[in-house]
């Protein structure tokens, strides 16, 4: 997924780094993302609740890219422009057993598409991506229409 927005990123011009903030409810997975993609192994156990930045060397077309990544934490006390200013790629996940967490990731596009409009020049890119398809195959647990 990450690698996709990189090849993407490439078609633009050559960046040297790349922030990439990770937001959504809690609980929809967003560490284990992050965890995955910096060990490339879904592992069980590790520390959510902190938010934290961690960085990854890239290589695109032998070009090297520094990929931060920001695992934010769902939190109404916290400003949203931590990441809204901060961010060349905003990856909205949701829990596609959850339809709450859906109507959050709603809201938060929302909120990044008139953060866009209104303050900010730089040029976004923003992905939706639905989490825990393994638990909507195996216990029949989906979003109605
Ligand atoms: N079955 C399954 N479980 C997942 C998947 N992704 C995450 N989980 C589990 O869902 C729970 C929440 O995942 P987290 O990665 O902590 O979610 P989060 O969005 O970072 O949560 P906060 O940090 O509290 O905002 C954990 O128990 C994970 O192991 C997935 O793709 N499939």
């Amino acid at each position: 997924m990450l690698a996709s927005l990189l090849m993407n990123q490439e078609a633009s011009v050559s960046p040297t780094e790349m922030h990439v903030a990770l937001i959504g409810m809690k609980n929809s997975g967003k560490s284990a993302i992050a965890v995955k993609y910096l060990t490339k192994r879904f592992l069980g156990e590790y520390s959510s609740d902190l938010e934290d930045t961690y960085c990854r060397q890239e290589s695109i077309n032998q070009m090297p890219l520094m990929v931060w990544l920001m695992d934010t934490v769902d939190s109404a006390e916290r400003d949203p422009m931590r990441y809204l200013s901060w961010a060349d790629v905003f990856v909205v996940i949701y829990d596609t057993t959850s339809r709450l967490s859906f109507q959050v990731a709603e809201q938060l596009l929302q909120q990044i598409a008139s953060h866009e409009h209104s303050l900010c020049t730089r040029d976004h890119k923003t992905m939706l991506l639905g989490n825990k398809i393994d638990l909507e195959r195996y216990s029949g647990k989906k979003l109605a229409n």
